[in-house]
């Protein structure tokens, strides 16, 4: 794996409401390097979203004080100028939220959204829809989807159209927050399979937010527990779900559904042999 770093966070530390309160996140220090995939993991409120949303450089809409330093590719972010973040997001990062309606306009077909915004980073008109078309052939989605509504589509196909569009756009970072919550145990493994693709395609990098530790071992490189906003682990994702240093860690392990026999601490039950989670029940 390439070893340059893509995204650097330092002493990253996110507050919202008046001084002093306390940090909801405080990130020593956390790198991805180019084509990696990281895993971000934690309970309900540990901070994953907030990681997320401090990178895409969103936190500060929601009138968060953030303090440090979030660097991609070399350029620093927290200080950027709101039309630098507007290009970069969308073109070197973008955003593959957890309910893919949220970034489709309900009143448009997908196509319009996908093709105005490969338009808006420079796209001519007839790339857009080269493009869009090789995108949608990618997900395995037919090109006539394009003409769908937002509401015409499955949670899973529509996943796979903002895979497309972020395919199309050739990100560098793809950050996805929980991306495959709202899908059953097939469409998790098609979108995880894709993501896995559009690496090999063009070398993108992943920060894949879940608290479903089992999700992101069989998908990540490396995986990041947060706890209260602080990381308490970052690991190699093997090593980390087969021996988890921190008690949190260990007790995410236990607590996750599992996904096709992922490895992770068994149960008093399991080990006298009644039966194992098989990953089926819902993520949240
Ligand atoms: N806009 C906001 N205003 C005030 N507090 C916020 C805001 N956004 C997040 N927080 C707080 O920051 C903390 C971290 O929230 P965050 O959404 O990042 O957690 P999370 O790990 O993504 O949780 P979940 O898995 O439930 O989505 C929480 O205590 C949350 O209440």
């Amino acid at each position: 794996m390439n070893r340059t770093p893509l995204l650097e966070l330092h002493d990253v530390r996110v507050a919202f409401g008046p001084e002093p309160a306390e940090p909801v996140l405080h990130i020593d220090e956390l790198v991805l390097y180019e084509g990696e995939f990281l895993g971000i993991a934690g309970e309900s409120g540990a901070g994953k979203t907030t990681t997320g949303l401090t990178v895409l450089g969103l936190t500060r809409h929601a009138g968060a004080r953030v303090s440090g330093s979030v660097r991609l590719a070399g350029e620093e972010l927290l200080s950027a100028p709101e039309r630098r973040l507007r290009r970069l997001r969308g073109s070197t990062m973008t955003l593959i939220p957890q309910n893919p309606a949220a970034a489709f306009s309900p009143v448009l077909p997908v196509g319009t959204t996908v093709l105005r915004t490969l338009r808006l980073h420079g796209c001519t008109r007839a790339e857009a829809r080269a493009r869009a078309a090789a995108g949608l052939e990618r997900v395995g989605l037919p090109t006539g989807h394009l003409a769908r509504y937002p509401h015409q589509l499955s949670g899973g196909q529509l996943q796979r159209v903002a895979i497309a569009l972020a395919s199309a756009l050739r990100a560098r970072l793809l950050i996805a927050d929980e991306p495959t919550s709202a899908l059953d145990v097939m469409a998790q493994a098609q979108i995880c399979t894709l993501l896995t693709e559009l690496r090999t395609a063009h070398g993108t990098a992943l920060l894949f937010i879940s608290h479903h530790l089992a999700l992101l071992a069989g998908l990540c490189d490396r995986i990041a527990v947060l706890h209260r906003g602080r990381v308490i682990e970052d690991r190699p994702a093997a090593d980390l779900v087969a021996a988890p240093r921190a008690d949190r860690t260990g007790q995410l392990l236990a607590a996750a559904p599992r996904l096709g026999g992922a490895p992770g601490p068994r149960s008093a039950d399991e080990k006298n042999g009644k039966g194992r989670n098989d990953g089926r029940g819902g993520t949240r």
